[in-house]
């Protein structure tokens, strides 16, 4: 018996040593935030005040430790978690907050790399960044460019077209009667082809578009910004694969990878420098000039090409899709902003042509519904997950070099300092007295800073028009409920199932 009390009392007497070092390994002054338990440290409490959305979890730490500036160790390494309006932004905007980090989900989206744009930083970052964004530029990425605004509109015809037509059998996945389609997946096409005709210029069929629309999907629905257990102990991998999300990261991104790859290794057969037709096109002439002077190719690798393409391809069908998705469920929840919209599309465009991008500054209303629907329904509620490069002060508290920062988008744009009513779908916020549209725009969905989403004007250009396009032409109700918006989605990309609407004609 003695011999069991003197076990009994090492083995509390150890937990208690262990767990007391656990709880004060934190740095001096960081953040304050839950203790460290074992293996996943104060991830445990992440995840006990909101398992699926770590957004809310940062909402109810936030209150739970009365600052805005939340910190835990996940297993060994420090995170924060920010929220209100000026501490998000200042986070987004700051040099020191820049990086992203180096995590088994980020290396796996990438197959074992850190490469792309995304997920990488430092020098390869910039050097892919600014290098990417001019050559698509030539494109019409980012910029009004006429041939590719006329491809759009011919894609928003089409769209038009197709829901007065009776549906395709080979389609009943999104079409299964005339005029009732399913949203977000109508869309995944003409979103993939928009920036593919600039990526490898060519055009696909929709139902492949559809198909790896899905594929990115499943790796965005797979994991979140925090990379989950399987960034902070990567070797339960080997124990439930499914679970944990291993397996589906890497078929999904394998697939990503094969995509690309065939239309790469087609291309080389045929590159010729004297005609550049698409971004494509301009990487590989930049590789074959660092070759022949002799020079290091640095960052310009087949790799680094194929992760790029991935990286400008998926958020078009796979957030712009959900962006759809969510503000097509306000649409069916308030009919009347539909009948608004329609009021200025008949006003300031008329019936007899397609609306086009010279008309969005005389259309402030609709403009305010894209705003509003960003707003409450940012897709990407925790930014992609930001690292800090050196050891710096945040809101008069100590932030580690490599701290992973969570920075809720989400929370600033509910922040009752800045948005009146926040809760409330109100897109007059956006309007002055006299109906016209409020210069500066608040809303942080696309992030700040220097890394601000690259893709943020193709992606309101392209949901403003087929937006105003499809309003111009039909109603749309939702078959049976209206889809609820709280009921999102758990992943990096968070939206609603998708739905299905009657689209009927005016
Ligand atoms: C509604 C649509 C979209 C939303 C809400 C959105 C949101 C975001 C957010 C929050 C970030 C992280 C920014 C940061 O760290 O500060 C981001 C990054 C990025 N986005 Fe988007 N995005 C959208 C559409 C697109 C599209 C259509 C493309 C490309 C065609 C695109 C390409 C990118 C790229 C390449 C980055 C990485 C930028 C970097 O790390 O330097 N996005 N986006």
């Amino acid at each position: 018996m003695a011999t069991f009390i003197i076990i009994l009392l090492a083995f509390v007497t150890f937990l208690c040593i262990y767990l007391h070092k656990l709880c004060t390994k934190k740095p001096k002054n960081f953040p304050p935030g839950p203790p460290s338990l074992p293996i996943w440290g104060g991830y445990w409490f992440l995840l006990l005040a909101n398992y699926n959305f770590t957004h809310k979890a940062a909402d109810v730490l936030a209150k739970r430790y009365k600052s805005k500036i939340v910190g835990l160790l996940a297993g060994d390494f420090p995170v924060i978690l920010v929220t209100g309006y000026d501490l998000v932004k200042e986070a987004l905007i700051r040099d020191e907050f820049i990086g992203r980090p180096d995590i088994y989900a980020t290396r796996y989206r990438s197959l074992g790399d850190l490469l792309g744009i995304v997920f990488t930083d430092g020098h390869h970052w910039k050097e892919q960044r600014r290098f990417s964004l001019r050559q698509l530029r030539d494109y019409g990425f980012g910029r009004r460019f006429a041939s590719t605004e006329e491809l759009f509109e011919g894609d928003v015809k089409a769209l038009i077209e197709y829901l007065n037509a009776n549906p395709n059998p080979n389609d009943n996945d999104i079409h299964c009667k005339k005029g009732r389609v399913l949203i977000p997946d109508l869309f995944y096409g003409p979103l993939s082809n928009a920036i593919l005709h600039m990526l490898v210029g060519k055009r696909f069929e929709d139902k492949e578009m559809r198909e790896l629309a899905h594929s990115t999907l499943r790796f965005v629905r797979n994991v979140d910004a925090t990379g989950r257990a399987l960034s902070i102990t990567p070797w339960i991998r080997h124990f439930a694969p499914d679970y944990f999300g291993s397996k589906p990261l890497h078929i999904e991104n394998k697939r990503t990878w094969d995509f690309f790859l065939e239309l790469v290794e087609e291309r080389q057969k045929k590159f010729s420098d004297d005609h550049h037709g698409d971004f494509l096109d301009a990487f590989l002439s930049r590789m074959q000039q660092l070759q022949r002077e002799g020079l290091d190719l640095g960052s310009f690798t087949e790799k680094q090409l194929i992760w790029t393409l991935a990286d400008y391809f998926f958020p078009s069908p796979n957030v712009v899709g959900p962006a759809l998705n969510m503000l097509w469920a306000h649409l069916c929840k308030y009919p009347d902003v539909q009948v608004k919209i329609q009021e200025e599309i008949d006003r300031v465009v008329g019936r007899s042509r397609l609306p086009n991008l010279d008309d969005r500054k005389n259309m402030p209303y609709t403009e305010a519904v894209l705003r509003e629907s960003l707003r409450m329904d940012p897709v990407v509620p925790i930014n992609t997950p930001r690292r800090c490069v050196e050891d710096t002060t945040l809101g008069g508290y100590f932030i580690p070099k490599d701290t992973l920062v969570l920075i809720s988008l989400w929370n600033a744009n509910y922040d009752s300092q800045i948005w009146e009513d926040p809760e409330q779908f109100r897109p007059e916020r956006f309007l002055d007295d006299n109906g016209n549209l409020l210069k500066k725009d608040y809303i942080l969905s696309f992030g700040a800073g220097k890394r601000l989403c690259a893709g943020e004007t193709f992606a309101r250009n392209n949901m403003f028009l087929i937006l105003s396009g499809l309003l111009q032409n039909f109603n749309f109700k939702a078959v049976g409920e209206v889809p609820n918006l709280e009921n999102k989605k758990w992943g990096f990309i968070c939206d609603i199932p998708a739905f299905w609407v009657d689209a009927i004609s005016r």
